[in-house]
């Protein structure tokens, strides 16, 4: 087995020069390719930004790659056709399909044709350029089992044109629209590789070819800008090499985050690149892919085989786990790829994991000397040849676009702090706002909730009593229908209430004043007819006398003139008629009615249409004239008797029905009141108390006569003391006679002072007594009078109730 040699650079690619395309966009390439330490290139300026460098210098290695990149500027309208092809013209931002295998089987060299003698070629394409079995001699001579394998293709020769039309070319136009592509060669050592990958001068290779048609791609999309990134590199012995910077060696990897942010869902929205708007150059995006052409080192060393090992041949680490990796993408679901194992893996990870269109070149010797080794790569071909990829267009924001994005989410998110902080929410940690702050905007916040919740609260309580409202009214309306429906029912049960049924069953009561206020508008309609009639029969005269005249006849015109003048009913009963609308004036004083509707109500009593009561039919009333009624007026006056103001004057009826009602059991309750009062000890105590006051007082009354009387008598006895006085003195003009009588006067007036002395008493006694007795009476007469005054009072209420029939 060969050790790892150096190869030198067939068809160098071009260095700085390959050029950076227009302002931050353009297209580019990144190669890898096996170890060339030899290899001198001018120092680009320009390195693929996955890659970093590193001073430190790697060992031996032997695996050699070679890739490309290329960032690709966004697709306009206004890009001219592209070169027709299968997979290129697909407009679809997703290629699902296999990976594209090729096998090429190199001619055999000299070499090889003197080492084996006679028999050379082990191998043979068949079936149009895409089966690959054992060569038929060598089949015959080894007695082999057949072996047969199908690619996407199977050449021979040294045609390389040919090899990059069928398996490279697409995807390099693919790589040019955005989809990452990744070409490899894959097989032995000195089984064509490079020779595929980067050709001679006169049969340039994959490299060189994908970079002119590169530039000619670019060249035939004048209108669209194309940054062109270039990388050649070399993975020896897991040691990545700048092969356009030599001193840059063991360069480490990096994820594009850019790349990656686009695949995860793009937080930029950077979108369709066909949905942007043709010219917005400060939104756009730009598509970037990375074209990997590859030229891998000798596939045995990718063999684990202790023997080989014994023999000192070289494990290439990335080439192993490329075989790993591919291995688990097609054999393992859902299994941990370890792309992380190489720096191959690692680099190509993008491309393996799915998200790019692949073609792998395998490149087998003819010769029966290595038909172990081409086995091998044939059975590594089929199994890559099941790898399914999903290349995707990876869109990301040019420098412009991201800054405009950044911007707009800045402020995007301070219009959100701003609405936060002016509608008190809560802001949260970490949101920039002060504790302070957010302890006021938190008690706002509270405070604001609790006002909600009651005005929730609230408004569920308008709800409620607006349903009932509404249900009430729906009762009454319905009430109201069945009376004028059922006016005059025959079978209307006695007492003060009119018993109907309504239209959903509802058993209601009315007073019989309602029931008359509808006779009497029942009345009114029926005068109304009576004048029409009465219309008809003046109307019936005028139309005979006037045909008379006009045929000539005699006619005393004035008679029937006068005739027809004579009777002006219809006036009074519009006049009445008015009355009763007048009627809803009372609706006003009225709980429960509403005001909008009484306004409504208004409205059509005026007759104005005012816009309040527009919605409402208005009540066609008849003008004054006198001119014959004809069936239109009829009708009118029926609709009349049934607009919405009649049903309202029913539902005030209804709502002064219940206010009645409550007086009447009011009453009933102070009468049941009265009744047990009656009935009771107090009662009877009291009425006790009264009459023995009563006899009190006339106790006192006599006593009072007796004092009087006493009284009178001792003033009596005083005066008949002066007059025995009196004469006793003329008496003493003459000279008295006898002692006696002077002892006796004396006597007279001291008993006479005593006697007035009781008098007075007696009379400060009386008086005294008297005023008490008055207070007492007073006080008696005050409670009983309160009492006669309640007892009125109810009896009033009573006749009140027998005179309203509510009793
Ligand atoms: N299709 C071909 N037609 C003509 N010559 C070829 C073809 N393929 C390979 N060769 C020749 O075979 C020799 C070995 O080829 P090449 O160097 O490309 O092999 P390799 O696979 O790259 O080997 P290594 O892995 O050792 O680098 C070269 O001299 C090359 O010119």
């Amino acid at each position: 087995m060969s050790a790892p040699r150096p190869v030198s650079r067939q068809q160098p690619l071009p260095g700085s020069g390959l050029g950076l395309g227009g302002p931050g966009l353009g297209a580019g390439i990144s190669a890898l390719r096996k170890p060339s330490p030899s290899l001198a290139t001018a120092p680009p300026k320009s390195v693929l930004p996955t890659l970093e460098r590193r001073s430190e210098h790697s060992s031996a290695g032997a695996a050699s790659v070679v890739s490309a990149s290329a960032h690709l500027a966004p697709q306009t309208p206004t890009a001219p056709e592209r070169p027709a092809s299968p997979s290129a013209s697909t407009a679809s931002p997703t290629k699902t399909e296999n990976v594209t295998v090729t096998v090429r089987i190199r001619p055999t060299s000299d070499s090889e044709l003197k080492a084996a003698g006679g028999l050379t070629e082990a191998w043979a394409v068949t079936d149009d350029a895409s089966k690959i079995t054992y060569a038929d001699d060598y089949a015959v001579n080894t007695r082999r089992t057949p072996v047969e394998y199908i690619y996407d293709h199977a050449l021979t020769g040294s045609d390389n044109e040919e090899i990059y039309n069928s398996s490279v070319k697409n995807l390099v136009q693919s790589a040019m629209e955005g989809y990452n592509g990744t070409v490899f060669a894959y097989g032995q050592t000195s089984s064509g590789k490079t020779y595929t990958m980067s050709g001679t001068e006169s049969q340039p290779g994959i490299t060189p070819r994908s970079v002119e048609d590169i530039f000619k791609y670019i060249r035939e999309n004048s209108d669209r800008e194309f940054l062109l990134r270039v990388s050649y590199l070399e993975i020896y012995n897991e040691s990545i090499r700048d092969l356009l910077s030599p001193e840059s060696i063991d360069l480490r990897i990096h994820e594009d985050r850019r790349v990656i942010e686009s695949r995860e869902g793009s937080p930029g929205n950077a979108g369709s690149p066909t949905s942007r708007k043709p010219g917005s150059k400060s939104a756009s995006a730009v598509r970037v892919s990375q074209l990997n052409l590859i030229d891998l080192a000798g596939s045995e060393k990718a063999t684990s085989n202790e023997e080989r090992r014994k023999e000192g041949a070289f494990i290439n680490k990335s080439l192993l786990t490329l075989g790993t990796v591919i291995s688990k993408l097609t054999e393992e679901k859902g299994a941990h790829i370890p792309y992380r194992d190489s720096k191959l893996t690692r680099i190509l990870q993008s491309s393996l994991n799915g998200s790019a269109r692949v073609s792998v070149i395998c490149t087998i010797s003819p010769s029966v000397l290595n038909v172990e080794e081409s086995h091998n790569t044939l059975k590594f071909a089929a199994r890559v040849k099941k790898v399914v990829t999903k290349a995707q267009t990876n869109q990301v924001m040019d420098d412009k676009a991201l800054l405009e994005k950044y911007r707009r989410e800045i402020s995007e998110l301070r219009a959100q702090l701003m609405l936060t902080a002016a509608s008190g929410g809560d802001s949260g940690a970490g949101s920039g706002v002060p504790n302070g702050k957010q302890a006021e905007l938190s008690t706002l916040l509270e405070k604001e909730r609790m006002k909600h919740e009651e005005e929730i609260v609230e408004m569920n309580m308008v709800r409620n009593a607006l349903k009932e409202r509404i249900d009430h009214l729906t009762k009454l309306i319905l009430t109201s229908q069945s009376i004028n429906t059922k006016a005059a029912a025959p079978e209307q049960p006695a007492g003060r209430y009119t018993v109907e049924t309504s239209a959903d069953g509802t058993v209601l009561e009315f007073p019989k004043e309602i029931e008359s206020r509808l006779a009497r508008k029942d009345a009114i309609v029926k005068e109304l007819q009576v004048e029409l009639e009465a219309q008809q029969e003046k109307f019936a005269l005028m139309k005979a006398a006037l045909e008379k005249t006009v045929k000539g006849e005699a006619v005393d015109l004035e008679k029937t003139l006068a005739k027809v003048e004579q009777d002006p009913p219809r006036e009074r009963l519009l006049n009445e008629k008015r009355a009763s609308i007048m009627n809803i004036n009372s609706l006003e004083n009225m709980e429960g009615v509403n005001p909008a509707d009484l306004a409504a109500l208004k409205a059509l009593q005026r007759g104005s249409g005012d816009g309040v009561g527009s919605a409402l039919p208005q009540p066609k009333m008849r003008d004054n004239s006198n001119g014959p009624l004809s069936l239109e007026d009829e009708e009118r006056d029926d609709e009349l008797m049934d607009t919405p103001w009649n049903r309202e004057e029913l539902r005030s009826l209804r709502q002064a029905k219940r206010e009645l009602e409550i007086i009447v059991i009011e009453q009933e309750q102070k009468l049941e009141d009265m009744v047990a009062f009656e009935d009771s000890d107090d009662f009877r105590n009291l009425v006790l108390e009264m009459e023995d006051q009563r006899e009190r007082i006339v106790a006192m009354e006599e006593e009072r006569e007796d004092m009087r009387m006493t009284i009178t008598e001792l003033r009596n006895t005083i005066r008949k003391m002066e007059l025995r006085q009196s004469s006793s003195q003329a008496e003493m003009v003459t000279p008295p006679t006898s002692s006696s009588s002077s002892g006796g006067m004396a006597t007279s007036y001291s008993s006479m002072a005593a006697a007035e002395a009781r008098i007075k008493e007696l009379e400060a006694i009386a008086q005294r007594e008297r005023r008490m007795r008055m207070d007492e009476q007073n006080r008696n007469m005050g409670r009983i009078a309160s009492m006669g005054a309640e007892l009125t009072m109810m009896k009033a209420e009573l006749s009140v109730r027998n005179l309203a029939g509510y009793s």
